[in-house]
C-alpha cells in the first residue's frame, strides 16, 4: 500500500433520515500519525459521519474506506479488527467496575494478551494507566471519579484494543482546563506513536491546539478542510459559527 493512501477515508458520503440529509457527500480523510479535526455546529451531522465510519449507521450511498479497503459492507467488529476504535458522547463505561477493570475488560474481550498470557494482559493494562495519568485511580470505581478523568478512561480502554485509528466523540466536554490541557499532550503524545486520531470537539482552542489538519461541517455538508490557521481565517466557517459559537 502506498504512503498516499489514507489510513481512513470516506468517499461521499450521505446519510438520509426521512427527509432530513444528516451528512451530504462527504469526502474526507484521516491520516496516520496525526489528529484531525472534525467539527461544527450542533446538528452538523458530526456524531451521524462517526457512526457511519464505525457500522453503527449505514450510508445512505457512498463508501468507507480503511487503508484503502472498503468496508462499507463489514459489520462493526470486523472493522475493529482492522484498527478502528472509539469512544462515546455519552460515556459508555462499566461505573460500578474499577478504572483498571474495565481495560481489562476491554483486552479481554478484544484478546490483547491472548492465548494464555495473560501477564501480557497485566503488563498492558499497566502501561496505559500509567500513559494516560490514571494509575492514581486505577482502583477506584469509574463512578467515583470525576466526568472529566472517566472521559480519559473511555480513551485508554479504546487504547486496549491496540487501534490504529481513534475516533473520538467530545472527549473533552466535563474536564477542567487542567484536565483538557494534560489531554493535549496525550493526544499528541498518541499522534507522536503513529496513530490516527479524528477528533469531534466543541472545544475549539483544544482542536486549534492539537490538530493538524481540520475538517469542519455544517448543515450535513463540509464547507472547508485545512490547517487550523486557514480554518480560522475562513469566512464560511466564520459564518457558520456566527451566533452558535466563537473559532477560537
Ligand atoms: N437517528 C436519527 N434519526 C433522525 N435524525 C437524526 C438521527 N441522528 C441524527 N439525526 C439528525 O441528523 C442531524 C445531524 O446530527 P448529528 O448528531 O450527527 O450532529 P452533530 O454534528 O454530531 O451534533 P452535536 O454537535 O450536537 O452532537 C441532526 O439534524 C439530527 O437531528
Amino acid at each position: 500500500m502506498s504512503d498516499a493512501t489514507p489510513l481512513l477515508e470516506t468517499r461521499g458520503v450521505t446519510v438520509r433520515f426521512g427527509g432530513n440529509v444528516a451528512v451530504n457527500d462527504v469526502s474526507v480523510a484521516f491520516g496516520a500519525g496525526t489528529v484531525t479535526g472534525l467539527i461544527g455546529p450542533n446538528g452538523a451531522g458530526k456524531t451521524t459521519l462517526f457512526n457511519t465510519i464505525t457500522g453503527l449507521q449505514k450510508p445512505t450511498s457512498g463508501r468507507i474506506l480503511i487503508d484503502g479497503v472498503d468496508v462499507t459492507r463489514k459489520a462493526p467488529y470486523k472493522r475493529a479488527r482492522l484498527g478502528l476504535a472509539r469512544t462515546f458522547q455519552r460515556l459508555e463505561l462499566f461505573l460500578s467496575l474499577s478504572v483498571r477493570d474495565n481495560l481489562r475488560v476491554a483486552g479481554d474481550i478484544h484478546g490483547t494478551g491472548g492465548g494464555g498470557r495473560r501477564r501480557d494482559l497485566e503488563a498492558e493494562t499497566d502501561r496505559l494507566l500509567e500513559l494516560t495519568g490514571l494509575t492514581d485511580v486505577a482502583h477506584q470505581d469509574v463512578s467515583d471519579i470525576p466526568t472529566g478523568r472517566a472521559r480519559v478512561v473511555e480513551v485508554a480502554r479504546a487504547l486496549m484494543t491496540g487501534p490504529r485509528v481513534l475516533l473520538l466523540d467530545e472527549p473533552a466536554s466535563g474536564q477542567t482546563e487542567q484536565e483538557t490541557e494534560a489531554f493535549a499532550e496525550l493526544l499528541l503524545r498518541l499522534a507522536g506513536e503513529g496513530l490516527g486520531i479524528c477528533l469531534v470537539e466543541h472545544d475549539l482552542p483544544l482542536v486549534m491546539r492539537v490538530c493538524s489538519h481540520i475538517h469542519v461541517l455544517d448543515y450535513g455538508s463540509l464547507i472547508a478542510s485545512g490547517t487550523p490557521a486557514e480554518i480560522r481565517d475562513n469566512p464560511a466557517v466564520v459564518a457558520a459559527y456566527i451566533g452558535t459559537e466563537e473559532v477560537a
